[in-house]
């Protein structure tokens, strides 16, 4: 009966690759061989000391000697199904910690990939980000016929809060900004931070240029509202204004680099003018 335990434990179905189950299904097997070889010990020793005591006959010696030789050797596997069990715990003990190093690598692996994607103060997409977008972006507007927009935004002299308040405002503020710029875009649209205080928007799938300056107004209204940022005892109500270009698939530009450049001459007119927004295709076509 047994036995018969003992096998049905061995091919009771276990995935082939978790180990851990593997090891307790050998720790019960050896619990089994131990009561095996305890139970063979003491039927051995009942059956020594009725010898004693009674009639020696050669048949029930033999079958003494056959009964102590398995009585033998079931201890013999006992002891070697422990150095397999201790061999498996060790096994486990190694495979566990290559999981948490290879958990380990492949967290740091995505935070370096995270890092490579993103700006590490306002945690915006970078650059390479929005590019590898816009690049993606235009290919899905070429193929479906339809329009896409890039918005060049610059804060107005903000160079100002820097020289006045100190750097660690300065940051303070372009967090905030650059959280509502986010804040006032959709989901699928894409903002970054090209670099300082300047930032990229990609919009996808604009039907109008009414539906683009009204987010253009709305990101102007956002980034308008004062902020606020505590400096030890006084509360400092700083006021930005943005000036963003805007620049228009296909109309201002077929290419990544040609609608960025534009978006950034509109965003200059914007800044002349004092008019918030200024959209590349309404500039005055210069001689050159
Ligand atoms: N606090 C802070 N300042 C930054 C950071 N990166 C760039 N700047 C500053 O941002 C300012 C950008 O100034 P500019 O764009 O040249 O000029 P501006 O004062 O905004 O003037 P206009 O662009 O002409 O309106 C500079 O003073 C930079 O030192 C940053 O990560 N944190």
């Amino acid at each position: 009966m047994q036995k018969n335990k003992a096998a049905r434990l061995l091919k009771s179905p276990s995935p082939a690759n978790s180990l851990t189950q593997v090891l307790g299904q050998s720790e019960r097997v050896k619990d089994i061989v131990e009561e095996c070889a305890d139970g063979l010990s003491s039927v051995n020793a009942g059956i020594k000391r009725e010898l004693q005591d009674g009639e020696i006959s050669p048949g029930i010696e033999t079958a003494l000697e056959e009964s102590e030789t398995i009585e033998g050797k079931v201890q013999d596997a006992s002891k070697a199904l422990s150095l397999v069990n201790l061999a498996l715990t060790e096994e486990v003990q190694e495979r566990t910690i290559l999981q948490e190093r290879l958990a380990a690598a492949e967290k740091q692996s995505d935070e370096a990939l995270y890092a490579s994607l993103h700006d590490p103060l306002t945690g915006l997409p970078n650059r390479v980000l929005f590019n590898d977008r816009l690049e993606h972006g235009l290919a899905h507007a070429k193929r479906n016929g339809i329009s896409l927009v890039v918005m060049f935004l610059d804060l107005d002299d903000f160079k100002r809060i820097n020289d006045t308040h100190g750097h660690e405002v300065g940051d303070i503020v372009l967090t905030t900004i650059a959280g509502r710029i986010k804040q006032a875009s959709r989901d699928e649209d894409t903002v970054c931070r090209h670099g300082g205080d300047e930032f990229l928007c990609l919009l996808a799938e604009i039907r109008n240029e009414r539906d683009i300056t009204a987010i253009a107004d709305k990101i102007i209204a956002m980034v308008n509202v004062p902020c606020d940022i505590q400096v030890r005892d006084i509360t400092l109500s700083l006021v930005i204004q943005p000036s963003i270009g805007i620049a228009i698939f296909p109309a201002d530009g077929t290419t990544a680099d040609a609608l960025i450049a534009n978006a950034d001459k509109a965003m200059y007119q914007a800044k002349r003018n004092k008019s918030g927004y200024a959209l590349f295709g309404n500039l005055a076509v210069s001689p050159d």
